[in-house]
C-alpha cells in the first residue's frame, strides 16, 4: 500500500509524530523520497503536501495525509474518501485587505485585483459574491505560489486570500482578515476504488487510538458508595466508569476515562461530590 506524507511544510514535523505513535517503522535515506515501513506491508512516498489530494485522487497513491484546504483546491473531493480529520494543521483560508484600506468586507473587493495560491477556491467564492458564474466574474484573481502577504504592498493586489493561523503573518504585513472561506485541518484520506481496505482499516483504527489518547485522560478516585451515583453523572466515562470495592467497607474506587478539556471542572465537581484521592493519568494509546 502506497501511502503518501508531506514532505516538509507546516504538516510535515506532524505527520512524522503521527508514524511514529502509530508503530510505523521505517528508514528514509537523504533525498530519496520513499521509504519501505520495515513492519507493515507499506511504502510512505513523501510529496509535496498539494499534490496529495490528486494522487490520491487518481488513485497512483492509496492513502494520505494533506490539508483539507487542498482537497477542495485540487477539486478531489468527489475522488477522494475522508477517513478521518486529524487535528492538526488548523487554519483558515482568509480573504485579507490593507488595514489602511476602505475594504471592510469581501464585497468591497468584488471587481479588484486579487492575488493567491487558492485560485479555485477564490474564484468560487467572488464568483458567488458577484453571483454570477466563474467566467462572467469581474473580480481578477491571479496566482503566486508563495509569500501571497507580498502582493498587497508591493502593488499587485488590493487584497488576497491566504491561510491564516496566529494572524502572525497577517499583521506583519499590514493586513487583516475580513472574510473567511474555509476552515481547514489535516486529514487522512483514501479513494472510493481502495485497493487495500483492511490496511486502510488498520491504520484509521491505529490513528483513531492516538488521537483518543490524546484527547482523554485517565481519571481514578474514591467514593463512598453512597455517593457513587452522583460522581458517576459527572464522570460517565466513554462507555462506563470502572467501579472495583476498596478494602475500607462502604467505599469504592473509580477508574474513568475524561476529556482533557473537562478535566479541571469534572475534579472540582468531584470534590465537591465527595470523592477522595482524585489522580489523573496520560493515557499513552488506546483502542475502542
Ligand atoms: N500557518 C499554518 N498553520 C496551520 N496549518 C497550515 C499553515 N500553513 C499551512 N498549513 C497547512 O499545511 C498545508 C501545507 O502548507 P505549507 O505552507 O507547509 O506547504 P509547503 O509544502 O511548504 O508548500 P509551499 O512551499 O507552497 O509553502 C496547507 O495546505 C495547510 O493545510
Ligand atoms: O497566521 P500565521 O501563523 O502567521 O500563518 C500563516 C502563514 O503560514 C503559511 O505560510 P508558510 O509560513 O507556511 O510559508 P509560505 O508563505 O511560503 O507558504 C501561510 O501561507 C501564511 O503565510
Amino acid at each position: 500500500m502506497l501511502f503518501a506524507v508531506p514532505k516538509k511544510g507546516r504538516l510535515y514535523d506532524h505527520c512524522l509524530g503521527l508514524l511514529n505513535n502509530i508503530g510505523i517503522e521505517f528508514n528514509r535515506k537523504p533525498r530519496h523520497d520513499i521509504a519501505l515501513v520495515s513492519n507493515l506491508p507499506i511504502a510512505l512516498v513523501f510529496l509535496p503536501a498539494a499534490d496529495i489530494a490528486t494522487y490520491v485522487a487518481k488513485g497512483n497513491i492509496d492513502i494520505g495525509i494533506t490539508g483539507l484546504d487542498i482537497i477542495r483546491e485540487s477539486q478531489t473531493e468527489e475522488d477522494v474518501t475522508e477517513l478521518m480529520r486529524l487535528g492538526f494543521g488548523k487554519c483558515k483560508l482568509q480573504v485579507q485587505a490593507p488595514v489602511a484600506s476602505a475594504a471592510a468586507s469581501a464585497q468591497d473587493l468584488v471587481g479588484k485585483r486579487i492575488v493567491t495560491s487558492f485560485i479555485n477556491l477564490t474564484r468560487k467564492r467572488f464568483a458567488e459574491l458577484e453571483g454570477v458564474s466563474e467566467d462572467e466574474m469581474r473580480t481578477q484573481v491571479r496566482f503566486v505560489s508563495g509569500s501571497v502577504e507580498a502582493a498587497c504592498g508591493l502593488g499587485l493586489a488590493d487584497g488576497i486570500v491566504d491561510l491564516v493561523e496566529s494572524g502572525d503573518t497577517m499583521r506583519a504585513a499590514g493586513l487583516h482578515a475580513i472574510d473567511t472561506i474555509l476552515d481547514t485541518e489535516s486529514v487522512l484520506i483514501t479513494n472510493k476504488h481502495m485497493r487495500f481496505p483492511d490496511m486502510a482499516q488498520i491504520i484509521r483504527q491505529r490513528v483513531e487510538g492516538v488521537m483518543t489518547a490524546r484527547r482523554f485522560v485517565l481519571c481514578q478516585y474514591n467514593i463512598a458508595r453512597e455517593g457513587l451515583e452522583r460522581a458517576c453523572a459527572i464522570t460517565p466515562g466513554r462507555q462506563a466508569p470502572t467501579v472495583t470495592s476498596l478494602e475500607q467497607p462502604g467505599w469504592v474506587a473509580v477508574s474513568v476515562m475524561v476529556e482533557k478539556k473537562q478535566l479541571a471542572d469534572k475534579m472540582d465537581q468531584l470534590k465537591l461530590a465527595g470523592a477522595t484521592d482524585i489522580l489523573v493519568l496520560q493515557i499513552a494509546n488506546a483502542r475502542a
